[in-house]
């Protein structure tokens, strides 16, 4: 049974506590939080004070996920807002392995995304140090886009590599995921599956949460 992770990003925004509540319900199993900066991504969502916010609700597990450049800048205010995993960008860290271990200093699991033209082989020197790999399966910036079927072949690669070293990492996916790709990613090797519109554009978002898990 894969871990469900709705996409806050899809939520409503005024009215923050009644999604959160509504996830705390359902068999969600984290909240996934995005924060784009407007340079990594031609994107601006939230920062720190909105996730403070919803923590205030929220009762499941925090899984920030940074579009932001530099993010290092940021890690301990990030655990001070609330975040239980922060993953930030290959693209976006030059020195990902100090990064790293700076989120863990401060209590936190470290996560680690791929754009979707990041080939997963980037991985191979730093995949024990990390505890979640976000795979994107589309471009990030904006919820609601298509799933770009190549994800499932990275999948296997980044099962395969993890599986071959003994790590624990845990690998997500992350951007047009429904019930209709859902299978196919678990039986890729995913482990998480993030899913923002499908969830939050469904007439029901709890019934839609419990489909994903059923799979
Ligand atoms: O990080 C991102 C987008 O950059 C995602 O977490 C999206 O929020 C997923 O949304 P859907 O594709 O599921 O609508
Ligand atoms: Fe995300």
């Amino acid at each position: 049974m894969a871990i469900i992770a709705p996409s806050v990003l899809a939520a409503d925004f005024a009215n923050l506590q009644r999604d959160s509540e509504m996830l705390n319900r359902s068999e969600a199993d984290w909240f996934h939080i995005d924060v784009m900066d407007g340079v990594f991504v031609p994107n601006i969502s939230f920062g720190m004070p909105v996730i403070k916010a919803i923590k205030k609700h929220a009762k499941k597990t925090m899984d920030v996920h940074l579009m932001i450049v530099q993010p290092e800048r940021y890690i301990k205010e990030f655990k001070a807002v609330g975040a239980d995993i922060l993953t930030v960008h290959y693209e976006a860290s030059t020195h990902l392995h100090r990064t790293l271990q700076a989120i863990k200093a401060e209590g936190m699991q470290a996560g680690v995304a791929l754009n979707p033209h990041t080939n997963v082989n980037v991985l191979e020197d730093t995949i024990e140090d990390i505890d979640l790999v976000c795979m994107m399966s589309v471009n990030p910036g904006f919820g609601g886009q298509k799933f770009i079927e190549r994800t499932y072949e990275k999948v296997r690669q980044l099962r395969k590599m993890i599986d071959d070293r003994g790590a624990s990492t845990k690998i997500e996916i992350d951007g047009g995921v429904t019930t209709a790709n859902a299978k196919q990613l678990i039986e890729a090797g995913a482990d998480v599956l993030v899913a923002g519109s499908f969830v939050f554009n469904s007439e029901d978002p709890e019934a839609t949460i419990a489909e994903l898990k059923a799979i």
